[in-house]
Order: C-alpha cells, then sequence, then structure tokens
C-alpha cells in the first residue's frame, strides 16, 4: 500500500504533544500544499468545532510566533472534532460514519500508552483498521514484555507495512545528520575509536517542568519518557559500525546490531533524580518515586568501543533546554606543550540551534609557546537555511507510507532490553533543587560532564 493517507484521525487532540507539536505540523504541511485532507480530532473531553480551532489557533502562534490565516482558515476548514470514551464501540462507530469517504485514513495515537491497545482493538472491532495506517507514539509500552504485547494488538489489527512506531528524534534534521557526519566525512573515522576517545556524553536537559501533563508523566519517568527511545537512538547512531552497503535498510540493520552490543544498564552506575516540589503537582503521588532526571553509565561490547563510557543524562527543571552530544577525545600521548593537556571537544548540538562546535588547541599569544583552546563552531541554521521540523517530516512520512525514519520493532526491543534493570527501582530518588544539573551524586558519576552551552 503505497498511496498517500486521505484522512488524519488524532486521538488525544486535547494534548500536550498535539498542542506542541502535531498542530504546527498540520499547519506547515497545509502551507505546503500537503495536508488538503479531513482531520479529525478525537478525545474525551466535549470540546466543539470552535475549541478545536482555538486551540489549534494558538498552538501555532506559540510554535511560530506568528500565522498566516490563509493557511490557517484552509487547516481549519479540514478540522473536525469527535468526542466519545475509547472502551465506547459507538465512538468508533461514529468516526467509521465520519470517515466514510476516507479510503487510506491515518490514525495517530497521541495518546498515554495505557490506551494504545483499548484504541486498537476499538479500530479494529469497527472494521476502520482494516483500511488505515497507525502512528503509535513512544514509550512503545511499558517494559519488553508489554512491547511484545502491545506490537502483538497491533499486528492483530494491521499489517506490519501499515504500523509507524515514532520517535521524534529520528525525524529532527541534526539527528538524522549524523548518519552523514560519521559516513560522509573521512576525517573522522579513524580516530572514532576507543584509541583516541576517551568518553561520549549526552544531555537532553529541559528547563521547564511537567507542564500540566505531571499525572501522566508520573506512570512514566524519565527513564522510559526520553531514555529508553530518544537518547538510545542518538547512541546508537554514534556507535554503529559503517553498514556493509549503502542503503536504508543496510543502515537500521546496523543500528540494531549496535543496540544488541550495548550492555543492561546497572543500578549501580545510574543516578535517579527529583525536582523540588514534584510531589505537590496535580496528579502526582504525595509519595511518588518517579525520576524527573536520570544520568547513567553504558558501555558497548564491540572492539571499537571497549573500555569507553558513554555517560547520559536527562532531567526536567535543568538550567535549560538542549540536547547535546559531546565527544571527548584522549590527550595527546606525550605532553611537550604547556597547556596542551586539554582534550578535544566534538560537540553536536540536536534540534535547538543546531550545529557542531570542535575545540581545537592553538598557540597563546605571547612570548611562550603554550596551548590555548579555541572553537571551530558551525551553525547550521546560518549555513543551511531552514529544515523542516521533526512532526511535520514525520506526518509527511507516514501520510505516504514510507517506514524510514520510524522506529524499528528490533530496535525498540534492544532499548527495553538495555534500561530494564533500571526500571521501577525501589530506591528513593534523590531530591534536586529546581534549575540545577541533578542530584550531586550524577555530578559523580561521569567525572566531569560537559554542560551544554
Ligand atoms: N508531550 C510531548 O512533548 C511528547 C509526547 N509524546 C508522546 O505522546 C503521547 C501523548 O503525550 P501527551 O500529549 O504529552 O499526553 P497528555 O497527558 O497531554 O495526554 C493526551 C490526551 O490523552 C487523553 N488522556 C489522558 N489520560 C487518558 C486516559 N487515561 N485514557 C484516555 N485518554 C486519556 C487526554 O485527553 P482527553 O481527556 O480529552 O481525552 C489528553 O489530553 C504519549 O505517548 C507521549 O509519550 C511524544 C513526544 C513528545
Ligand atoms: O518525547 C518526549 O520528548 C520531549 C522532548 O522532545 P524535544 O524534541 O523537545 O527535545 C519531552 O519534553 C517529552 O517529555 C517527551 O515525552
Amino acid at each position: 500500500m503505497d498511496l498517500r493517507s486521505d484522512a488524519v484521525v488524532l486521538f488525544g487532540v486535547t494534548g500536550d504533544l498535539v498542542a506542541k507539536k502535531l498542530f504546527p505540523a498540520l499547519y506547515e504541511l497545509t502551507r505546503r500544499g500537503r495536508l488538503d485532507m479531513p482531520v479529525i480530532g478525537v478525545a474525551r473531553s466535549r470540546w466543539d468545532h470552535q475549541q478545536l480551532t482555538t486551540a489549534a489557533r494558538k498552538s501555532v502562534l506559540e510554535a511560530n510566533g506568528r500565522i498566516d490565516d490563509e493557511v490557517f482558515d484552509a487547516l481549519a476548514a479540514n478540522l473536525t472534532m469527535l468526542s466519545g470514551d475509547y472502551a465506547d464501540p459507538t465512538t468508533y462507530q461514529r468516526l467509521a460514519e465520519a470517515l466514510t469517504a476516507a479510503r487510506r485514513p491515518l490514525f495517530y495515537l497521541a495518546i498515554p500508552p495505557a490506551v494504545f491497545t483499548p484504541v486498537v482493538d476499538g479500530l479494529a472491532a469497527s472494521g476502520l483498521a482494516a483500511r488505515g495506517r497507525v502512528v503509535v507514539e513512544k514509550p512503545f509500552g511499558r517494559d519488553l514484555a508489554s512491547s511484545y504485547a502491545l506490537n502483538q494488538a497491533l499486528r492483530a489489527a494491521f499489517d506490519e507495512e501499515r504500523i509507524f512506531r515514532i520517535d521524534h528524534y529520528l525525524g529532527k534534521e541534526a539527528v538524522e545528520g549524523l548518519r552523514v557526519f560519521r559516513f560522509a566525512n573521512r576525517l573522522f573515522e579513524p580516530i572514532w575509536n576507543a584509541e583516541h576517545i576517551d568518553n561520549i556524553q549526552i544531555t537532553l536537559a529541559e528547563g521547564f517542568g511537567t507542564e500540566g501533563r505531571a499525572g501522566f508523566y508520573d506512570t512514566m519517568g524519565a527513564t522510559r519518557d526520553v531514555l529508553q527511545n530518544h537518547m538510545l537512538q542518538v547512541v546508537a547512531l554514534l556507535a554503529m559500525e559503517p553498514p556493509a552497503e549503502a542503503g536504508d535498510d543496510a543502515f537500521r540493520a546496523e543500528e540494531i546490531r549496535v543496540l544488541g552490543r550495548i550492555e543492561p544498564l546497572a543500578p549501580e552506575s545510574t543516578v535517579r533524580g527529583q525536582y523540588a516540589g514534584y510531589r505537590d503537582e496535580p496528579g502526582v503521588a504525595p509519595d511518588s518515586n518517579t525520576e524527573t532526571f536520570v544520568a547513567t553509565r553504558l558501555r558497548i561490547d564491540t572492539p571499537r568501543w571497549a573500555g569507553v563510557p558513554f555517560y547520559l543524562r536527562t532531567g526536567k527543571l535543568m538550567p535549560g533546554t538542549a540536547t547535546e552530544v559531546v565527544v571527548e577525545f584522549k590527550i595527546p600521548e606525550r605532553a611537550l606543550v604547556p597547556g596542551g593537556a586539554t582534550p578535544n571537544l566534538l560537540r553536536f548540538r540536536l534540534g535547538r540551534r543546531d550545529g557542531i562546535t570542535l575545540s581545537i588547541q592553538v598557540k597563546e599569544p605571547g612570548a611562550d609557546v603554550a596551548g590555548h583552546t579555541v572553537e571551530l563552531p558551525v551553525d547550521f541554521d546560518a549555513a543551511l537555511g531552514h529544515r523542516r521540523e521533526a512532526y511535520e517530516r514525520l506526518l509527511d512520512d507516514a501520510l505516504d507510507g514510507r517506514h524510514l525514519r520510524f522506529a524499528r520493532e528490533e530496535a525498540i526491543a534492544q532499548e527495553w532490553r538495555i534500561v530494564e534493570p533500571i526500571l521501577d527501582l525501589p530506591e528513593p530518588v534523590a531530591p534536586y533543587a529546581r534549575g540545577s544539573w541533578g542530584p550531586a551524586q550524577a555530578q559523580a558519576l561521569a567525572g566531569h560532564w560537559h554542560d551544554p552551552r
């Protein structure tokens, strides 16, 4: 089935993901002439058409800072609202009536994972699944066992080619660009290994808290929310071997292979934290042990990465919002220049102010011959101009039935295997101050973290 979908159904249209990412993506697709089709928002909340379009307008304005009324009106003319309970078969019957003219609807599950299976079952029972595609948000299940069960439920309703497991980091231009950096630059490949790299750090920091989705977040935590998926995908892109041949299948197979060589995370080298005041938020259990921060050390059992630690940390209410990878190279074997024992750092900025910065040593001005660190920055906005947002690219792909930028089932299974030992640990989470880099124990884990700029 390779024809473009002809309707979009957004389950969870009242939610945070739709507001932050999906409405702006739909607006942009409309602007590009890629979305002239019905868009049906589904939720339990009893929204009318006016509330739906008001929410859509607000989210486009918040994302873009401005709005083109002609484009927005074209999108609004396609929007309709359908309120109903996901356990009620009549919800799907009404949806089927609204989709009578649609031959290949795209069902987007922008809902908490606990409701994925009931919705898939409802789509199957109503006959809608038989002609549709489905996009399933991350996290895909809660652990390895539940991800298998979710796969079974999906496959009972949809053919594999009509299932799209989204990890929106795979749709980010800068994340996808790691593939080009690794395999289109002869310069770095010979030193991309344990002989020359001391450690690799990945920080996914957010300067905001749970933003009204605490009830959902409290069932999830940082490990399931972003470490299991987004961060491990970035690790795979950094650590994979060059594929034996060009092409997307060989590339994805190699990614899965390296995920398979990552050792399960150890509780002893993991720090879980919770920001001050989290337990007072509406929807959070008063004794919640959910982590809003996690830092961990990961090892990859391949000759290329023998002895090289990968340090990963992510948290809410950190000092700022940024996703950065820092590759720290080893210092020169012999100290021939004073001040020359500073490691070269290669910094990838992913998703915000995208770019790459290489820090190198140059001569300190003056009579003495000594090293001084300078940075060679590349700013992708300046160098490359506008690039499309991840959700816009991924929605466009799913509408066309293209799987390249979606997560593979085997990769997701490996990711759950890796994080399983640190899920739901009974030890109390360590408190941390809002606006800090997490609990003090996390600072010690890496010895020295390179904070995002
Ligand atoms: N928010 C984000 O930035 C991102 C989110 N995601 C993923 O997207 C999905 C949705 O996330 P998000 O939008 O943040 O979630 P929300 O907590 O905002 O929930 C989305 C909607 O789902 C409905 N809902 C909530 N709880 C239930 C329930 N128990 N049963 C049925 N419906 C429920 C609510 O709508 P109503 O009550 O009106 O039916 C709510 O508006 C998740 O899988 C998440 O991991 C992925 C990337 C980013
Ligand atoms: O999947 C999620 O990702 C966002 C972070 O995405 P980004 O593109 O803004 O880096 C995170 O805020 C959210 O909690 C999580 O569900």
